[in-house]
């Protein structure tokens, strides 16, 4: 994601959402510390971070549900929150309540009245997979299959910018792999998506552009590859009868976990490792090593607290 100086942004295509020194606080707490950010079309930009570390609020400033502090913010050419903007605007928000005297078909013909020009009712029932629920009260809905509703609310208008706020939270395999189709379908039809999400192989899979925000700041931003390459470990996967913290003291092991029998080594010289390893566990099975995926790079620049904990109990 690349910052723009405004006349850059006046005389681009692409740029459908930026903010420029962005500041929030709370009652003195700092939400969101001289933020810079630009959203473009045909793009998904993950927003991650830890709980608490400014995602919510940085969306709900672009939404114009927030003031900000201090800062420019620019919402498809309008003021964040205008009538204009909102009209080419969707969003799937973590709280949403509906009127339940309303059926899934009615909740969308009424959002499609609100905008100029809405979405093909099919479309959005397809890409929200509600065909077999048109008739349902939403009152009736399962966690599911509420969020199913509340994305297909969210791209009734056919938005520009969509924010999607933890959307597939509740859904089961088949619907998040639904959702996750329908955000590309969105995206490679011009729309720019925000998506926050603590499940990271959603921002994995999806997302072309990762922003990792800890206590209001920026502290990377790339794509999935650039992420991945800022931690250099492996991780070194078996099965062994042993318990994780005979393993803790082999040469370059960096972090160990361990889930029933299976024993997980983050090393930072996976040869050095490998070879100790075997010399003291022969007996073990299922070995695989990998390069380290977007968790593995979210814990390191986050110096999650989880992982940390991980260390000292095995170091123990
Ligand atoms: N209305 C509010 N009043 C006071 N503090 C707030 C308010 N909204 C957010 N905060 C604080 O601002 C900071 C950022 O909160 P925010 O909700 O943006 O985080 P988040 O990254 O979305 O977290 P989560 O992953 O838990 O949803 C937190 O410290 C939070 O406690």
């Amino acid at each position: 994601m690349q910052i723009q100086a405004s006349a850059d942004i006046q005389s681009s295509q692409h740029i459908v959402a930026q903010v420029s020194n962005l500041n929030k606080s709370f009652a003195g707490k700092v939400a969101l510390n001289n933020l810079n950010l630009s959203i473009e079309a045909n793009q998904v930009v993950a927003v991650l971070g830890a709980n608490g570390a400014g995602k919510t609020t940085l969306i709900n400033i672009l939404l114009g549900r927030l003031q900000a502090d201090d800062g420019e913010i620019s919402v498809l050419g309008q003021p964040a929150g205008s009538l204009i903007a909102k009209r080419q605007t969707g969003a799937m928000l973590q709280v949403a309540n509906l009127p339940e005297t309303l059926k899934i078909k009615e909740h969308i013909q009424l959002f499609q009245s609100y905008y100029p020009k809405p979405m093909d009712y099919q479309k959005v029932m397809d890409y929200a997979g509600l065909q077999d629920l048109q008739q349902r009260y939403s009152r009736k809905l399962s966690g599911g299959e509420k969020q199913r509703l509340l994305f297909a609310l969210s791209i009734c208008g056919n938005p520009k910018l969509l924010f999607l706020d933890e959307p597939s939270v509740g859904m089961d395999v088949e619907a998040r792999q639904g959702l996750w189709q329908a955000i590309r379908d969105l995206k490679n039809q011009g729309t720019a998506i925000v998506l926050t999400t603590h499940y990271l192989q959603e921002a994995e899979s999806l997302a072309d552009q990762i922003v990792l925000l800890k206590n209001g700041e920026i502290i990377k931003r790339g794509n999935n590859d650039d992420f991945r390459a800022s931690v250099s470990h492996k991780l070194i996967r078996f099965a062994s009868k042993l318990a994780s913290t005979h393993f803790a003291n082999l040469p370059a092991v960096a972090m160990v976990s361990q889930s029933g029998k299976y024993i997980s080594l983050q090393s930072t010289n996976a040869n050095q490792t490998l070879q100790a390893l075997l010399t003291l566990a022969p007996g073990i099975e299922d070995l695989t090593v990998q390069g380290a995926g977007l968790e593995e790079a979210f814990l390191h620049l986050n110096q999650n607290k989880q992982a940390v904990n991980l260390q000292t109990a095995v170091g123990a």
